[in-house]
C-alpha cells in the first residue's frame, strides 16, 4: 500500500512578502485542508549554504563515536542525542522503536547552547545557533501570513513566539535515517515495522528541510490512506532531480497540536510518519535519510486564550471546536471553549501534556 499510494499534492506558498493578505489566505486554506504546506526555498530567508552547512554538521554528529554521542544523551527536557530505536513515535502500533537517530538543540541564550554539545558540534556552536535563528525568522514569516488569513491583528503569534522575551518549547533537530543496506536496519521489516511511527507534532509549526533522493515522509489522508509526501512537489518522491531555480527543495511546514488547538481545530494537526518506500528497498543504491526539524513552540508563559479571529469563531460555532468529546488535555475543547471561571492552559503546560500523554507510560 506504502508503495502503490498516489503522492499527495500539496501547495508551494512564497513567503517573501509575509505582509501580503492574498498569500495569508493561502496558508490559512492549506494549512486548515491538509495541515501542510510547501514553503518556495527561494522566499526564506535561507542560502543553500545555509541549509548544506546544516546538513554537513548533522552529518559529522551522526558520524562521530557512539562514546562521544553518550556525553550527550537526551535528558528529561527532551534535548540531547537519542539512538537507534530510542525513541518509539507510535508504541501502540510499533513493535520496535523508530530506525533513527536524533540530536535535539533546545533555546540558545547569548550564543550559547544550554545543553552539552559533543566533541564533533563544540567548535560549531554559533552555526547551530545561527541556522536555528534562521529557523524561527522563517517561521515568524508563516505565522504572520496565518495571523493575516484568520484576519486578526498580524503579530498576534509573532510577538508570543519571539525568543528574546523568554523561554520557549522550541527545538532544532537533526535526524539520521539509516539506509536499508546498514547493519543497524538488518531487522526492518517492511509493512512492519517504520522509520519513526505515526505522530503529530506538539508545537505550532514544524519546518522540515529534505534531501533529494532521500524520500520517506507520509500523511495520513482523511479517507486513513497514507499518501508519500514528495520532495520536489509535482515529482516522483524519490526523484533526485533538483530545479535549477531553487537554491534548495521547498521547506515542508505543517502544523502542531499547539496551533490546533489554539484554533480549535481549524488548523489541522496532521499524522505523519516515516518509512522505507519499497522503491528505496529495491534500489542498488539505497541512500540514508538525513533531515532537519525545527519545531517551533510560542514563549512558554504564552497564555492560550481564544485567538481574536471571526473565522476561527465561526469554525467554532459550526463543529463545536476541535474535536469535541475528546477528554485528553490540549485537545478536548479547543482554547475557545475556556469554560467560565478557568483559567487558560500556557502553552508550557500544553506541551507537557501532550509529552506526558505520549512518554508517560514508559517514564517509570
Ligand atoms: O524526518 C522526517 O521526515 C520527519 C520527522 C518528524 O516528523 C518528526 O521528527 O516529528
Ligand atoms: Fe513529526
Amino acid at each position: 500500500m506504502t508503495d502503490t499510494a498516489t503522492p499527495i499534492t500539496l501547495p508551494v506558498i512564497d513567503i517573501s512578502n509575509a505582509r501580503d493578505p492574498t498569500v495569508g489566505k493561502a496558508m490559512l486554506d492549506a494549512a486548515a485542508k491538509y495541515g501542510f504546506l510547501y514553503v518556495n526555498s527561494r522566499g526564506t530567508d535561507f542560502t543553500a549554504e545555509d541549509v548544506d552547512h546544516a546538513f554537513g554538521l548533522s552529518r559529522k554528529f551522526f558520524a562521530s563515536p557512539a562514546q562521544e554521542k553518550e556525553t550527550c544523551r537526551i535528558t528529561p527536557n527532551n534535548r540531547g542525542w537519542s539512538g537507534m530505536h530510542t525513541e518509539t513515535l507510535d508504541p501502540e502500533h510499533q513493535r520496535t522503536g523508530d530506525f533513527k537517530e536524533a540530536m535535539n538543540f533546545g533555546d540558545f541564550k547569548d550564543g550559547k547552547a544550554q545543553q552539552p554539545l559533543p566533541p564533533s558540534l563544540a567548535p560549531h556552536e554559533t552555526e547551530i545557533h545561527d541556522f536555528a535563528a534562521l529557523c524561527n525568522k522563517t517561521c515568524t514569516r508563516i505565522l504572520n501570513l496565518l495571523a493575516l488569513g484568520l484576519e486578526m491583528p498580524e503579530d498576534f503569534f509573532t510577538t508570543r513566539h519571539d525568543p528574546s522575551t523568554g523561554p520557549t518549547g522550541s527545538i532544532l533537530r537533526y535526524l539520521y535515517y539509516p539506509s536499508i543496506f546498514s547493519p543497524a536496519t538488518a531487522s526492518y521489516k517492511h509493512d512492519t515495522d517504520v522509520r519513526a511511527g505515526a505522530h503529530s507534532d506538539y508545537g505550532s509549526i514544524t519546518l522540515l528541510f529534505q534531501r533529494p533522493g532521500q524520500p520517506g515522509l507520509e500523511i495520513l489522508t482523511p479517507d486513513g490512506s497514507w499518501a508519500p509526501v514528495p520532495i520536489e512537489p509535482g515529482t516522483n518522491p524519490d526523484n533526485a532531480a533538483v530545479a535549477d531555480k531553487d537554491p534548495f527543495p521547498p521547506i515542508l511546514v505543517n502544523i502542531g497540536d499547539l496551533l490546533s488547538y489554539w484554533t480549535d481545530g481549524l488548523l489541522k494537526s496532521t499524522v505523519h510518519r516515516v518509512v522505507f518506500p519499497l522503491t528505496e528497498q529495491r534500489s542498488p543504491n539505497p541512500r540514508d535519510r538525513y533531515t532537519l526539524v525545527y519545531f517551533c513552540h510560542p514563549v512558554d508563559s504564552t497564555e492560550l486564550v481564544p485567538v481574536p479571529s471571526e473565522i476561527v469563531a465561526g469554525h467554532r460555532a459550526r463543529t463545536g471546536g476541535v474535536a469535541a468529546g475528546e477528554d485528553r488535555v490540549g485537545f478536548g475543547g479547543g482554547a475557545g471553549n475556556l469554560e467560565l471561571g478557568k483559567r487558560p492552559l500556557t502553552a508550557q503546560e500544553h506541551l507537557e501534556s501532550r509529552l506526558a500523554a505520549t512518554y508517560g507510560f514508559k517514564k517509570e
